[in-house]
């Protein structure tokens, strides 16, 4: 059956053949007459981690609940290894782990002794376990301390060791880097690398877009309430089939490059470089034309954008869909 194989394959790298781990159908939620989530149809496959992206009240949050069964869809529903999370969710959640605003802490204990209490709440954890979980999540050395004295970013990481007490086969994160500095950021980010390599699969919401840019194997956006774009990171990075070009006559080259067909859209950017569009599509015969003229490169490569700019591409796109 797909989902006992989901429960224990081995860590492996997300292929199109990799099971689905999470699925919601048609998922919609309607607050009032506000519908905040509409027709949602999203696939997370096994040892993906995948960001979940949008500008506030997107809808995000509130997808993130009901994919944990906090709060129930007005319609659709959602699977989790393949099995009905409104039916099964008993067996199923105890394989979801999930860190979802800032985790509920007791102030005045341990960080091993908020790890034992939570294990038993959870019908008991081993010794051996929160051993572990401290080691994952690089909080080892300050275990005997009070979660008073933690940093915001040392708590967090501690809600991320309560949400792996169960070694769960999937990771739903809403925003995990919220609150953290610079550090804290790099930390979190080292550490979901660490458990995706483990095997785990992560879907995380985050508006730190530098950092789902670097660790996101695939993004999927969110606006309205609607999915705008669901794509890997390289395939939403990838220019326009344009290429950036340094060479020492850059405006020479320009004016030459305008008056091909292919080349009408030529510009220098900000750092003087030249970004345009190639003959047949092709980097190499740009580099020849280009070479023979007198303009040989010092460098040639595909155009790319970052996250930020397609993020907001993305967005107008879909506000001048609506508006018309
Ligand atoms: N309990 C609620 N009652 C009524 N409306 C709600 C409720 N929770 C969320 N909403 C509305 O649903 C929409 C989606 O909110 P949601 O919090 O899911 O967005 P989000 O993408 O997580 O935003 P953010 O990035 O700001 O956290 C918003 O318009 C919000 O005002």
């Amino acid at each position: 059956m797909q989902a006992d194989h989901a429960l224990t394959q081995a860590a492996a790298p997300a292929a199109q053949s990799a099971p689905v781990i999470l699925r919601t159908i048609e998922l919609t939620k309607q607050y009032g007459a506000r519908l905040a989530v509409k027709h949602l149809n999203l696939e997370i496959k096994h040892g993906e981690i995948v960001g979940f992206l949008g500008p506030n009240g997107a809808g995000k949050t509130t997808t993130i609940r009901m994919i944990l069964g906090l709060i129930a869809p007005t319609g659709g529903r959602v699977e989790i290894f393949g099995r009905d999370l409104a039916s099964e969710r008993d067996f199923l959640l105890p394989h979801v782990g999930a860190l979802v605003e800032m985790p509920a802490l007791y102030q005045h204990l341990t960080g091993c002794e908020n790890l034992r209490a939570m294990g038993a709440v959870l019908g008991g954890v081993s010794r051996q376990r929160i051993e572990e979980v401290l080691e994952l999540v690089g909080l080892q050395a300050r275990q005997r301390d009070r979660v008073r004295t933690y940093s915001l970013g040392m708590k967090q990481r501690l809600g991320l060791a309560i949400a792996l007490l169960n070694d769960p086969d999937l990771l739903i994160l809403d925003e995990p880097a919220n609150g953290l500095d610079p550090a804290g950021i790099v930390e979190m980010r080292d550490l979901l690398q660490r458990l995706a390599n483990e095997g785990k699969t992560v879907f995380l919401s985050s508006h730190f877009l530098g950092e789902v840019q670097q660790i996101c194997s695939r993004v999927i956006f969110l606006n309205a309430g609607q999915l705008v774009a669901n794509k890997t990171v390289a395939e939403l990075t990838r220019g326009q089939g344009e290429y950036v070009v340094e060479l020492e006559q850059s405006q020479e080259a320009l004016d030459l490059l305008k008056k091909q067909p292919w080349g009408a859209q030529a510009r220098l950017d900000d750092d003087g470089r030249l970004l345009t569009s190639a003959p047949g599509d092709s980097g190499r015969e740009l580099y020849a034309f280009l070479a023979q003229a007198g303009f040989p490169p010092e460098s040639l490569a595909p155009a790319t954008q970052n996250l930020e700019e397609v993020f907001f591409s993305l967005i107008n796109n879909h506000e001048g869909d609506k508006a018309q």
